[in-house]
């Protein structure tokens, strides 16, 4: 008679910040931002599949807004089960409720308020306005600190996003952390007011890079040719305090989604 063989030890995988990142190219920012509400719609609907609540983070920016206004057209945006969306924002310009300039408006009015009812107020979750009971970025940065931390499980700072949106700026900032900007070297908490910032309006507040990098996945959504050079220091490991981009990434998974005139200097 044999022993049988004891079973292998199983032992689970190293997780790798820079691990898995992949550069997909579409031919221009139209079809970017129509291949990203796609992908994320269906992202929306595998995490649902998985788990509820999904928690996603969106982005200012002009393919930020313009694939919000995608996902509002797409049949496959009523599939999704919204009241088990959660929605927060990677940074906000501190502006009064309602501002045009707003991160939240321009979403708001690209696709949150063409969801209605189906996504509870409760569920969006906008960085606090100028005037919304907060008279400084610090002060809206900690209220929003606070709302994070009650979505958080145990011992962390913020909800883990399955999805965090982010765009780049062609001097390769990230949300509202800037080349050489003191914001960032913020650590110990989520969020940061912001002044000076060279994009107008000057005065945001933004989620610190441990908060950005503690999400599940960061898809990069970039487009235009201005921001080749960034884009491309960003990919090759350049100084984050010149590149901030290049120090943002997603737990499991960043996806670098690009026009073909951003991706025009990278290597074929
Ligand atoms: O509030 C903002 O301004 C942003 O969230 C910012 O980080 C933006 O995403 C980039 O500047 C890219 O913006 P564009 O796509 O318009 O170049």
């Amino acid at each position: 008679m044999t022993t049988p063989a004891p079973e292998p030890a199983v032992t689970a995988p190293e997780r790798q910040p820079h691990h898995r990142r992949r550069v997909v190219v579409h031919p221009d920012a139209g079809t970017l931002a129509e291949a990203v509400a796609a992908r994320l719609l269906t992202r929306l609907l595998d995490v649902q599949s998985l788990h509820s609540p999904v928690h996603v983070g969106l982005t200012g920016g002009t393919v930020g807004i313009a694939l919000l206004r995608a996902v509002a057209r797409s049949p496959i945006r009523d599939v999704v089960d919204w009241s088990g969306v959660h929605v927060w924002w990677g940074d906000e310009r501190f502006l009064p409720s309602g501002d045009p300039d707003r991160n939240e408006t321009q979403a708001r009015d690209a696709l949150l308020d063409s969801l209605g009812d189906v996504l509870p107020a409760e569920n969006v979750h906008a960085m606090p306005a100028l005037g919304d009971g907060v008279d400084t970025p610090e002060r809206s940065a900690e209220a929003y600190a606070a709302e994070l931390a009650r979505f958080a499980a145990d011992g962390a700072a913020a909800p883990e996003l399955d999805v965090l949106l982010l765009g780049m700026g062609p001097d390769g900032h990230v949300a509202s952390l800037f080349p050489g900007h003191d914001a960032l070297t913020v650590t110990g908490t989520p969020t940061v007011g912001v002044h000076g910032s060279p994009k107008p309006p000057p005065e945001r507040v933004s989620l610190t890079f441990e908060a950005i990098n503690a999400a599940h996945q960061v898809w990069f959504v970039v487009a235009g040719a201005e921001k080749a050079a960034q884009l491309g220091a960003a990919l090759s490991g350049a100084d984050v305090a010149a590149t901030p981009a290049a120090g943002a990434y997603g737990r499991e998974r960043t996806l670098w989604l690009v026009d073909a005139a951003a991706a025009a200097g990278l290597p074929a």
